[in-house]
């Protein structure tokens, strides 16, 4: 069985090595021949994850050709806005059945998808078969095998047991989901809920305000989720509140940092420009909020955090306005 993986940033090196561990060989492939280079004479990822020590099983290279051959499964995991650009460079690669595995979340700018959307128009005439992997797990924690448990989002029962079986280790526990639009949907939508746990807890608010942006995220995802084809009872899951709970409240997470240094006052374009890594909810809350609209589903922890970052709204007045809001009941 082998995997081709897609994406050498914190998570894809993760999983490849995981894999490689596992399955006793797994390729993945790096956009940068640099980075490859130094992968392959480090032994571990340098620039993303340096304390990883890589299984020696781990094959490392640029080289789309290399890195595809003979492999059953194809797990793309780059940040969502290039899923769709690395995925149609792949493509002359994949046999005509390919069994397509993200763990990017995020939904599109341009075209508002999801990345099972991505991938079924970016594959017209192969019959690809598309599972989500979602749900809590710090890549960081999961390459020292700490104990964590994930939801794998796929329609196909049979694809479904095989990748789970692919997957799973004695730490890392995935559990199956048929409904791929939830979990695609938890796991974007739980990052803008992040920022805006990280601007709240970096104005010095407490732990009550944390709850209710958790809570209150959780309902506003379950509202579009829904609208949008989803299971509501999906968001209560790993994918769902599982990762709100660990991003909102998890100092490792990307988009919890922003929404702390933009508490601090710093501008959003001093705080990308400062980060290598992705944080994808900055751009996932401009396609959430275009979502919204289309949708006519009200978002209003979204439509703040929209205006924070991108109309440039005090965050103190984002807070003062959630809590002035209309009054009304829970459900
Ligand atoms: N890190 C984590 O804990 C987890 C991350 N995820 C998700 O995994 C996905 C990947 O994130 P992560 O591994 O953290 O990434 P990182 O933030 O660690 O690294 C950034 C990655 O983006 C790549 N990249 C930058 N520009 C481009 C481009 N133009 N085309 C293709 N790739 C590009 C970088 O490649 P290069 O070095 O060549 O520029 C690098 O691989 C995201 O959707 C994220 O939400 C999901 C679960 C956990
Ligand atoms: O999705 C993640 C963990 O499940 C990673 O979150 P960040 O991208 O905010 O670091």
């Amino acid at each position: 069985m082998q995997t081709a993986i897609f994406g050498g940033g914190s998570w894809g090196t993760t999983l490849a090595n995981l894999l490689a561990r596992k399955n006793g060989s797994a390729r993945l492939w790096v956009r940068e021949k640099e980075l490859a280079s130094l992968i392959r004479t480090k032994g571990c990822n340098p620039w993303y994850l340096p304390e990883l020590e890589l299984s020696p099983n781990l094959f490392v290279s640029d080289d789309l050709a290399q890195v595809t051959e003979n492999a059953e499964y194809f797990l793309f995991v780059v940040p969502s806005q290039f899923y769709g650009g690395v995925l149609k460079t792949v493509r002359e690669h994949l046999p005509k059945k390919p069994v397509i595995i993200s763990g990017s979340k995020g939904i599109t700018l341009d075209t508002l998808q999801t990345m099972s959307e991505v991938t079924e128009d970016t594959l017209i005439g192969l019959k690809p078969v598309f599972a989500m992997l979602s749900g809590p797990s710090f890549a960081k924690e999961v390459s020292k095998g700490m104990p964590t448990a994930v939801t794998l989002g796929c329609k196909d029962k049979t694809a479904a047991r095989a990748i789970q079986d692919l997957l799973s280790t004695d730490t890392f526990r995935v559990y199956t989901n048929k409904d791929v639009r939830g979990v695609e949907l938890g796991g974007a939508f739980k990052n803008i809920i992040a920022i805006a746990s990280g601007i709240s807890d970096g104005l010095g608010f407490g732990t009550n305000a944390r709850a209710a942006l958790i809570t209150r995220g959780l309902a506003e995802m379950s509202r579009l989720g829904v609208a949008m084809g989803a299971q509501a009872q999906t968001f209560m899951g790993l994918s769902g509140m599982g990762d709100l709970v660990l991003t909102c409240t998890g100092d490792l997470s990307r988009n919890r940092q922003v929404g702390l240094k933009l508490a601090e006052g710093h501008k959003l374009l001093d705080i990308l420009g400062q980060m290598k890594m992705v944080a994808e909810g900055v751009k996932t809350t401009e396609s959430v909020h275009a979502l919204g609209s289309k949708h006519k589903v009200e978002l209003p922890i979204t439509e703040q955090v929209y205006q924070v970052l991108y109309e440039g709204k005090d965050p103190l007045t984002a807070v003062h306005e959630l809590m002035h809001r209309e009054l009304k009941s829970e459900q």
